[in-house]
């Protein structure tokens, strides 16, 4: 495919996106109308894609619109592209631009635009956020970085480094963590290389790895709310954990027996009315639903999905969550709570109102991650009975 042609497949599935179909969704039904696409085509198509929906706002005003080839127009302004190479109307591209097209608009005045948040989220990443507010907001309209967690259980960072290198996967070693690897080259390559085959690797965001190092014992461990088991896997790699994972929707943890067993490890899947029976856990991990909003580079519909009535919705659910896991855990035993938000109402807020609900407990430790070149944003806080 050609650039152009690229860029017109992308405007066909934002106008798909924008009649409601989820963003994978649409690529998936795309790529499985056009065999002829190879998997450089589809990464690219996929990169103009999210690229947009993370801009959706700025890209809607340098385009003046908010249809596939409205957004694609702001979005390739914005970055500088050579938009007359690209609009050509030869082969597949799309059609050459209008005289309005051509015509570029003013700077962009108002903060939630330059920010691509929706408005009411501004005040509330500056209550959240402070400073750093505004390097958070345009650091998610950035993309993600790749970030690889070596199984220590199987290999070292060094052996892991050397071997995804003589497959053609470059990677540095992340300031976050020990056992996170930044990949700087190769990264079409990973699913199909022997370390992932292996079990050497997994892909997993640094900051998400850093929650889990940052756990301070090891032995029985609950991991509340596993869901695909990225932190379950963590866990059961380091020390001398015995890891059990739950999930109020089992068929969320559904892959986690393979990849278990790939990783070489042992996890056990708890049911919700086994719970009580399997208890008590020297660590309860609580990796809580939430906005999401530390990870929006990876899910930008995120967050112009989110409403204030799901976040107040989200936090009833996190205190709900702390609440039942508490009576899980053996004395001197430790709840993690963890999310992958930068908002401070789904953070340091539901700690507050756990130790008000528990006067007996203290925060022993938090930490927020920022959304940066390492890593994802990110929030953990360590609870302990006194
Ligand atoms: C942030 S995700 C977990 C991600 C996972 N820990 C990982 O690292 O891959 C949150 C999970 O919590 C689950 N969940 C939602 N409400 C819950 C509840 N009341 N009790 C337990 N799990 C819940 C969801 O089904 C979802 O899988």
């Amino acid at each position: 495919m050609t650039p152009g042609a690229r860029v017109a497949a992308a405007i066909g599935i934002l106008d798909q996106i924008g009649e409601g179909l989820a963003g994978e969704q649409a690529l998936t039904r795309w790529a499985r109308g056009s065999r002829f696409a190879g998997s450089k085509d589809r990464a690219a198509v996929r990169d103009h894609v999210f690229d947009v929906l993370r801009c959706r706002r700025s890209a809607a005003h340098f385009g003046r619109g908010e249809d596939g080839r409205a957004l694609m127009i702001g979005m390739l302004r914005q970055s500088g592209a050579d938009l007359p190479g690209l609009f050509n109307g030869v082969g597949h591209s799309a059609d050459p631009l209008s005289e309005a097209e051509l015509n570029p608009p003013g700077p962009i005045e108002d903060l939630a635009t330059a920010w691509n948040l929706p408005d009411w989220l501004v005040p509330l990443f500056q209550q959240s956020l402070g400073e750093a507010a505004e390097p958070t907001a345009l650091a998610l309209q950035e993309r993600a970085p790749i970030t690889l967690r070596v199984n220590t259980a199987k290999t070292d960072i060094a052996s892991s480094m050397r071997r995804l290198s003589e497959e053609g996967i470059t990677t540095v070693e992340n300031p976050l963590c020990a056992s996170a690897l930044n990949v700087t080259g190769g990264a079409r390559k990973i699913r199909n290389s022997a370390s992932f085959r292996d079990g050497e690797i997994e892909f997993q965001d640094a900051a998400s790895q850093a929650v889990v190092a940052a756990i301070p014992t090891t032995g029985k461990v609950l991991d509340y709310c596993a869901g695909g088991g990225g932190k379950a896997l963590a866990l059961a790699t380091q020390g001398q954990n015995r890891v059990s994972a739950h999930d109020i929707d089992p068929r969320r943890m559904s892959d986690l027996p393979a990849r278990a067993e790939r990783a070489a490890v042992r996890i056990r899947l708890i049911a919700t009315d086994a719970l009580r029976a399997h208890a008590p856990f020297d660590i309860v991990l609580c990796d809580a639903p939430c906005s999401g909003s530390g990870a929006w580079r990876r899910s930008p519909e995120g967050k112009w999905s989110l409403t204030a009535t799901r976040l107040q919705q989200l936090t009833e659910i996190q205190d709900e969550i702390l609440d039942r896991a508490a009576p899980l855990l053996a004395r001197g035993g430790v709840l993690v709570y963890a999310t992958c938000s930068v908002l401070r109402i789904e953070n340091e807020d539901r700690v507050t109102a756990f130790l008000q609900r528990h006067p007996d407990w203290i925060c022993s430790y938090s930490r927020r991650f920022a959304v940066d070149n390492d890593g994802d944003g990110f929030f953990t806080a360590h609870l302990t009975r006194n």
